[in-house]
């Protein structure tokens, strides 16, 4: 079988290190604080580590625990996200998976920031609106595309 994304980076510690080091640039770079705020959200970094352990191909918890797709769209509701952010939250992304020690082979590294540049568009098109229309969407599931898994 296929070795997933989420297999590939490290399983579950590797998205919890991805995203604690993403989530303290939230809090600390000049622009994403604007959006964030300086006062740390701990529940936040575990709440990404299984968005993006589930969006990778690994358990179903956010779907599960936290509410799925369509509670991660409200989350960004209204939120009011510019361009600048957005590209300083990839940034961030990027920057985190270097310090968290993931894979650092170009086919992952792009797969990453393909996801991020795609998700953070829906985040910054929702942050526009007060609110979130009703959907049952699933938690959207991201692989390597058609080059698949690199040769080991
Ligand atoms: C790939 C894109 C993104 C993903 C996967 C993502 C993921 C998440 C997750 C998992 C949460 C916590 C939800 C929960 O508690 O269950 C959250 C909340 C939040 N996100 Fe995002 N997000 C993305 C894009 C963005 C962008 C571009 C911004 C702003 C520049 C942003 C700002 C926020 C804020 C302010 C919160 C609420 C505060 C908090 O939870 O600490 N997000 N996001």
């Amino acid at each position: 079988m296929t070795v997933t994304l989420y297999e590939y980076a490290g399983g579950t510690d590797a998205m919890r290190r991805l995203a604690q080091a993403h989530y303290d640039r939230c809090v600390s770079d000049p622009l994403l604080v604007q959006v964030f705020g300086t006062t740390p959200r701990p529940e936040h970094v575990e709440h990404l580590a299984v968005w993006l352990g589930e969006v990778f191909g690994g358990p179903s918890g956010y779907t599960d625990r936290y509410g799925g797709h369509h509670a991660l769209l409200s989350h960004h509701a209204g939120l009011g996200i510019n361009e600048a952010q957005r590209v300083a939250f990839v940034e961030a992304f990027m920057a985190a998976a270097d310090e968290a020690g993931l894979p650092a082979d170009a086919l992952f590294r792009s797969r990453l920031y393909e996801y991020v540049e795609w998700g953070t568009r829906i985040a910054h098109s929702v942050s526009q609106h007060p609110t979130v229309g009703p959907s049952d969407d699933p938690v959207p599931l991201w692989d390597w595309g058609p080059d698949g898994p690199p040769s080991k």
